[in-house]
Order: structure tokens, then sequence, then C-alpha cells
């Protein structure tokens, strides 16, 4: 599991909105969408990309709104696929 070593790409992702988990070594944001399919159809392409990268999030759903935790639990913490992750649903949303 490579540990985070790209420092810039982290401070990047907490300038867009994600935030460390007050207890716990791990990535948060909260996604907003205009509505439950928006919202439904985000998940769906993030977990495809998901399984292809056999990484994936701690999330729930209400309407529009995705609440999502990244951590790799194989490694107790933050790691590069976390990262990777967060970029990717970022991306994905727009
Ligand atoms: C066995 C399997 O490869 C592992 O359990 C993978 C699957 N997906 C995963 N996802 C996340 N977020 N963290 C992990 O440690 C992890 N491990």
């Amino acid at each position: 599991m490579q540990p985070l070593k790209d420092r810039s790409a982290l401070e990047a992702l907490l300038a867009a909105d994600w935030a460390i988990q007050d207890d716990r070594d791990a990535l948060q944001k909260t996604f907003r969408f205009k509505s439950f399919v928006e919202a439904f159809g985000w998940m769906t392409r993030v977990a495809l990309h998901a399984e292809k990268m056999n990484h994936h999030p701690e999330w729930a759903n209400v309407y529009g709104t995705v609440e999502v935790t990244l951590s790799t639990h194989d490694a107790g913490g933050l790691t590069e696929l976390d990262v990777s992750l967060a970029q990717v649903m970022d991306k994905l949303a727009g």
C-alpha cells in the first residue's frame, strides 16, 4: 500500500472542500446534486472506477446529497489510493 507521498495533491483536495476527519485518518466531503437521479448516476460512475481501482468509498446517500469518507482500511489510514479516488470523484462531479 502506497503511503501518502504527494502532500501537494492532498493540499489541493483540502482546498476543494475535502477535510480530514477529526477522529480518524480519513478524507471527507459532502457532494450535493440537484436530484436523487443525478446523485445516484454519479455514484454509479464512481463505483465503476472504485471497482477498477479495488478501492471502495464509505458513503451515504439521501436524495441529492452524498456524504463520502475515504480511508485505506488495509493501511489504517490515508494512502495514495484515497487521493486518487477523491480526484476521480471531483472530476466526475464536474
Ligand atoms: C481484499 C481487498 O482487496 C481489500 O479489502 C481492498 C478492497 N477495497 C478497499 N477499499 C478501501 N477503501 N480500503 C481498503 O483497504 C480496501 N481494500
